[in-house]
């Protein structure tokens, strides 16, 4: 049970499905319209019905659209060229060392990722190093630790937030504005120490971006879905612009493949079957994501809101209460930490689930001696060693006190590149596409997260005097005590 691409691999073997019993679930619960729905997707058509716009983040990789969108592009190339290469002078003259993105949700998970995944792969030819630094908490949490480590001459803010809207982000933006003087003014800051990413351009101007600074993207490309757009920008800076151009290639490749493999050969169409099987069939409501690499670590909070933020809803494409379950918990962590800490559960809990487990076969280690070379290369093997064992252990069991068959995927590439971390993302994206269109649900809106932002709002009125609504006891006992 294994189907290989260019970019990315899987083995479903532990499922326990023949492909006659995919062949067999296909057929009863891909819908007569999924063939279209796909097209759709892959041509920018398909439609988010609740916000009354299309989805076209697969547009952002497709190689049409990167000649169609030219001159935004082309903007965006220059601000990577010129931060990267030190050109690009703060204010008093000095040239940006450090950039701290400022975003939360899909403008903080994809990016950071990202940054964080491919850092090894960073174009040499630049002239200084540059920090990429990421802040998303509405608590401040991560300004205590970033602000100290970084100088207001030398520090380049993103403001990278789709609305340029979300509270959380903009409460990070307007502690940074107190902390820059006196070493800046606010016009000052604003002329070189700020960018804009955003599909808000009307707001970005407001808040005094100059125009040079903002990079847009569509609002038909959804939070969770962006970090192929400006988005990703952190990504560039980290590696460099050609790089990230192989992020979205290998995405693209994944994009063909997904269009074009036959069903038991495609490998977002058979992740998305069998995760319906385990959840429909096999009753299991939570799905852990377990990296066998530390440079995809961030990839089970990446995830999470890529598949819960998508497919968590009680309602159809049509808004009609739904009476069957949709898409499951997703959780995970890093596997081989994660066998210190929470995998005894997994091994002899109670709890029923199902795990994807990824691995990198081979890392290169340029840059050290033979003798270290020699000695990652040994830790490699003892990581994929673990994920085999572990596998193995969760499937089969070892005697009564063992159960086993907890089915798994693993899901594995011969090494991380830019391409095959673009394939396993967009191969993902796409699991959750199909499966919301198996359950006919709108994975393309997040109804429930703006209803708690609504709240949040009116319990923040009363907290800061505004207003004395009163909620439930246990809420209004807490007010009380701030
Ligand atoms: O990029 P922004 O508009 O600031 O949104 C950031 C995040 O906020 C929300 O609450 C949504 O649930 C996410 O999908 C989104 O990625």
């Amino acid at each position: 049970m294994l189907v290989t691409t260019d970019h990315l691999n899987l083995d479903y073997t532990f499922q326990g499905l023949s492909v006659a019993d995919i062949e067999a679930y296909a057929k009863q619960r891909l819908p007569e319209t999924f063939n279209a729905a796909r097209e759709q997707l892959l041509s920018g058509d398909y439609a988010n019905p609740s916000e009354g716009r299309n989805v076209t983040h697969v547009l952002n990789r497709s190689r049409h659209s990167v000649t169609a969108a030219r001159g935004g592009r082309n903007r965006f190339c220059e601000v990577v060229r010129s931060l990267r290469s030190g050109k690009w002078l703060g204010a008093t003259g000095k040239p940006i060392t450090d950039v701290v993105n400022i975003g939360v949700g899909g403008s903080d998970l994809g990016p950071m990722m990202g940054s964080f995944a491919l850092r090894e792969f960073a174009d040499d030819n630049v002239s200084h190093d540059l920090q990429v630094h990421f802040v998303s908490s509405m608590d401040g949490g991560q300004l205590y630790a970033v602000l100290p480590i970084v100088d207001p001459e030398t520090t380049l803010f993103i403001i990278a937030s789709k609305s340029f809207g979300t509270i959380d982000t903009l409460a990070n933006v307007d502690t940074v504005k107190r902390w820059i003087s006196p070493q800046l003014s606010e016009s000052q800051w604003l002329a070189r120490h700020v960018i804009g990413v955003s599909s808000n351009n009307q707001a970005m101007s407001q808040f005094g971006i100059p125009a040079g600074q903002q990079l847009s993207f569509a609002d038909s490309v959804g939070g969770r879905f962006s970090l192929w757009s400006a988005i990703g920008l952190p990504i560039a800076l980290t590696v460099g612009a050609n790089q990230f151009s192989k992020m979205l290639a290998g995405a693209h490749a994944m994009d063909q493949h997904f269009a074009t493999a036959p069903l038991t050969e495609n490998i977002p169409l058979l992740l998305a079957l069998i995760g319906v099987y385990n959840r429909e069939q096999r009753g299991l409501n939570n799905v852990a994501v377990l990296p066998y690499d530390g440079r995809l670590r961030y990839l089970p909070s990446y995830l999470q809101q890529l598949d819960m933020e998508s497919n968590g809803k009680q309602c159809d494409r049509d808004g009609i209460p739904i009476d069957y379950p949709t898409g499951p918990i997703i959780w995970g962590g890093f596997g081989p930490n994660g066998q210190h800490a929470f995998f005894q559960h997994l091994h002899q809990g109670y709890d029923a689930f199902t795990a994807d487990f990824i691995a990198v076969l081979h890392r290169q280690a340029p840059g050290f001696t033979p003798a270290v070379q020699e000695g990652l290369a040994e830790q490699q093997r003892l990581a994929v060693a673990n994920c085999l064992a572990h596998r193995r252990l969760l499937w089969f069991g070892n005697g009564d006190t063992y159960p086993g068959q907890s089915p798994t995927n693993l899901l594995y590439v011969d090494e991380l590149t830019p391409e095959s971390f673009g394939a396993l993302i967009a191969a993902y994206e796409h699991k959750v596409f199909t499966q919301g269109v198996i359950w006919n649900i709108n994975s393309f809106d997040q109804p429930g997260v703006e209803l708690g932002k609504q709240i949040a709002k009116e319990v923040l009125a009363v907290l800061d005097g505004h207003s004395d609504e009163h909620f439930d006891e246990s809420t209004d006992n807490i007010i009380k005590r701030m």
